[in-house]
């Protein structure tokens, strides 16, 4: 194993503990599972046998583990066990062949932290953002992965306390303010006014056209700037515009070669600003708002949205940003939001043009976090657009989804057939002639991909244009979490998996090979997380969707969310480097550094 890595660089860590420097923890959480416990020392004390050890260990000790959680920790999985230390980079042992033409870096960002010293985080969207690159370089994969340096994971580490808010957890208030009688407004005001929300980026991560790549969340003081070579935190970028009184935005913004659009939900007077930015500059401009059409208190979230050609896609979820949820100090079952389907669903269009919307539709119920793609199409043939279609991996308007990835039912669950059934795709037909209404389908048959389908990506060539293939990840169950890499035909509405038995996959990331005629002409990476403690690199064809080559990771990787986003920009025949992308789920590759 130790030759697993080369001399390109190892172990990069000197600093920082979180609280304990014994190397013996790897997950602070009461589910780890014992037989991969002792695996994953083995693998820990190789590593850390090249190397000084006090500067490594992030975690502390484990606590004792509960009677009741013996169940549990059989079952732990790598995939939500916290990353043993905050750096490392080193060369992987390839098996197979990769393309020659595949060269650059690719980027995924995720929540690899879920616990500071013994206080376990409660949910998979808590953790700190943990950044992981694999390095294609003729043949050879150079590979790494930093823990992001956000004001919060920083406070977090030197004050051995969560010291934001994150997705689900709150800070506890300091002893001197139990007593404090207005301690609670203050708690308000911080909240309000962004102080006491995270900046901990673990959600995208994407390549501005102008080259920079940042990471995001939904907060907007949650865009990180980073260095795609060495990973290091660069500093916060700083938007150059009034409208980051807003304090939220969507996770997943939209960038090209030229721009980036996103949305900015209105808290106060509920609606969306529609903005655009530039490449190269800081100031986004607002194109256009959109008011929310149901009579509830707050908008509804928007993790993401989706664009085409002439139009932005605004969706409005039942599922909404709840004040009331907000200001608990104990989550709900829906966090920061509340469900609310008799006010009605919606999705806006606006002409990225203009601003004017150009349809506002009334559709059934839905849940999504991810848009797929989106397009226009001229159904009567008169050289006009007359209907939106726009794809997304949708949860049959089931909000258990959001409560399901809470990380001890994640850890205890390992295996049952827990996983709510969703469906690919969920397909909104939205007419552009005035129709008060829009329809929802099923545009491929859920037991095909397991009942089950998120993250996903496509052929970034085929941002906001009518598409054929999906990649995301499905489920062959039974499983609690979708365990499969799965491409979906949706012409052919054909379904190819690729899975092994135990793995957690995370998002797919198409790289379409230079000079290509056909959609699905690229590969498929995507990295896995092992039952066995272990995790490696994977790469498929997109087209046969098999397996070319693997490299194993020395040690295991948590669960990561998304790939390097939007970057588009037709690849040439001469092309070594390969860009990409789109929507929620989408990457790019980094050209070589020289
Ligand atoms: C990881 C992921 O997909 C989503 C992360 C979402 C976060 C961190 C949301 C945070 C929020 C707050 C801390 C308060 C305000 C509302 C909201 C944006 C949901
Ligand atoms: C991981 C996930 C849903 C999986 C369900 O099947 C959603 C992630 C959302 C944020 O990026
Ligand atoms: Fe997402």
């Amino acid at each position: 194993m130790a030759s697993l890595i080369t001399a390109k660089a190892i172990m990069m860590s000197h600093h920082h503990v979180l609280s304990s420097t014994r190397i013996t923890t790897l997950c602070s959480d009461k589910a780890i599972d014992n037989q991969q416990r002792k695996t994953k020392l083995h693998i820990s004390h190789r590593f850390f046998s090249r190397r000084t050890i006090s500067a490594a260990v992030i975690n502390s000790a484990s606590p004792v583990p509960k009677k009741e959680t013996v169940e549990d920790e059989r079952r732990c999985h790598v995939a939500w066990t916290s990353v043993q230390q905050e750096k490392w980079e080193g060369e992987l042992t390839v098996q197979g062949k990769i393309p020659t033409w595949l060269n650059g870096t690719y980027l995924r960002n995720g929540p690899g932290l879920w616990n500071i010293g013994d206080h376990d985080f409660r949910h998979l969207f808590d953790g700190y953002s943990t950044l992981v690159k694999l390095e294609f370089d003729d043949g050879r994969i150079f590979s790494g992965h930093r823990l992001l340096e956000s004001d919060a994971y920083k406070a977090a580490k030197k004050h051995k306390k969560l010291c934001y808010r994150e997705f689900s957890e709150t800070p506890k208030p300091s002893r001197s303010n139990f007593k404090n009688p207005f301690s609670g407004v203050g708690e308000i005001v911080k909240l309000f006014s962004g102080e006491s929300l995270t900046d901990n980026a673990n959600t995208g991560v994407i390549r501005l056209g102008d080259g920079r790549v940042m990471c995001l969340t939904e907060t907007q003081k949650g865009s990180i700037l980073v260095d795609h070579d060495t990973l290091e935190t660069i500093g916060k970028f700083k938007y150059d515009d009034g409208l980051c009184d807003h304090m939220i935005h969507s996770a997943h913004p939209i960038v090209t070669e030229t721009e980036m659009w996103t949305l900015i939900p209105d808290l106060v007077k509920p609606g969306y600003r529609v903005v655009r930015m530039e490449a190269g500059s800081n100031k986004r401009e607002v194109v256009g708002r959109v008011k929310c059409r149901s009579g509830s208190w707050g908008p509804g979230w928007v993790h993401s949205f989706a664009v085409t050609e002439n139009y932005v896609l605004i969706p409005e979820m039942p599922l909404r940003y709840s004040v009331r949820n907000l200001l608990r100090a104990e989550p709900t079952p829906l966090y920061k939001f509340e469900w609310c389907p008799n006010d009605g669903a919606f999705v806006h269009v606006m002409s990225k043009l203009t601003g004017e919307i150009v349809a506002s539709v009334e559709v059934p119920a839905y849940v999504t976090f991810h848009f797929i793609n989106a397009y226009e199409e001229d159904e009567t043939g008169e050289g006009k657009a007359t209907v939106i279609i726009a794809d997304c991996c949708e949860h049959n308007a089931d909000t258990r989804i959001l409560d399901m990835l809470r990380l001890h039912t994640l850890r205890s669950s390992h295996g049952d057939d827990v996983l709510p059934d969703a469906r690919l795709i969920g397909r909104f037909r939205i007419p552009l002639d005035g129709s008060k209404y829009g329809k929802l389908e099923t545009a491929v048959e859920a037991e095909k991909h397991g009942r089950a389908m998120d993250m996903c990506s496509i052929n970034p060539l085929y941002l906001g244009l009518k598409y054929r293939y999906v990649y995301a990840c499905g489920a062959k169950r039974p499983c609690n979490f979708p365990n499969a890499l799965t491409k979906v035909d949706i012409v052919e509405k054909k379904v190819k998996i690729w899975h092994e038995h135990g793995i957690i996959p995370s998002e797919p990331f198409f790289v379409p090979r230079p000079g290509a005629t056909h959609e699905d002409d690229g590969v498929v990476i995507s990295i896995v997380s092992e039952e066995n403690g272990g995790s490696y690199a994977i790469l498929l064809d997109g087209s046969s969707f098999e397996e070319i080559a693997r490299a194993k990771f020395p040690y295991g990787l948590p669960y990561g969310l998304h790939d390097v986003e939007p970057q588009l920009s037709p690849p040439s025949e001469s092309d070594t480097i390969t860009v990409t992308c789109l929507g929620a789920a989408s990457g790019s590759l980094f050209p070589p550094i020289h």
